[in-house]
């Protein structure tokens, strides 16, 4: 039975969540989300990035960065698996508490529950691609041969 995950105040599996509050240190920054260091690097050579990684929650890092869509670097679409890797990878790494949860669910099969992205998530009709949840298992994988 998959574990569907989304709303990052149901435990406990909410944690899986880039907008979960579970940040880290990466390339010498405090990252408060994975969706902050994800937004963020949507945007190279302009003042956006640090002004994303200083913003006060996920949500307003989302936001910031949809309003910019114009400003989003060309090769987003081929570099945006691999900035979702690092920083997913980064986060699950420095937080020893959300590590274990995703080491104990061990082959189950992960799924961002959501009903509007057919990209990360799976979408309204949950046929979607489900990246997210594609690389929390690569993730998962990796810590679990530490
Ligand atoms: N929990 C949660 N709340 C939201 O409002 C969300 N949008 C998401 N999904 C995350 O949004 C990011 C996708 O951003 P782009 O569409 O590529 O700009 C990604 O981190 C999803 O996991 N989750």
């Amino acid at each position: 039975m998959p574990i569907y995950f989304y709303d990052i105040h149901e435990k406990p599996f909410g944690c899986f969540s880039n907008f979960s509050p579970h940040g880290f240190e990466l390339d010498g920054e405090w990252w408060k989300t994975s969706e902050h260091f994800f937004q963020a690097h949507k945007f190279v050579d302009t003042p956006y990035l640090e002004q994303i990684r200083k913003l006060p929650s996920p949500k307003a890092a989302f936001d910031f960065a949809r309003s910019r869509q114009s400003d989003v670097r060309s090769d987003w679409r081929m570099v945006r698996d691999d900035i979702m890797r690092k920083a997913v990878e980064r986060k699950f790494q420095f937080n020893a508490e959300i590590r274990e949860i995703l080491l104990a669910t061990g082959n189950v099969l992960l799924v961002e529950d959501s009903p509007v992205d057919f990209y990360w998530g799976c979408g309204s009709d949950r046929q979607g691609k489900n990246m997210l949840g594609k690389i929390l298992m690569e993730v998962r994988e990796r810590l679990r041969d530490l």
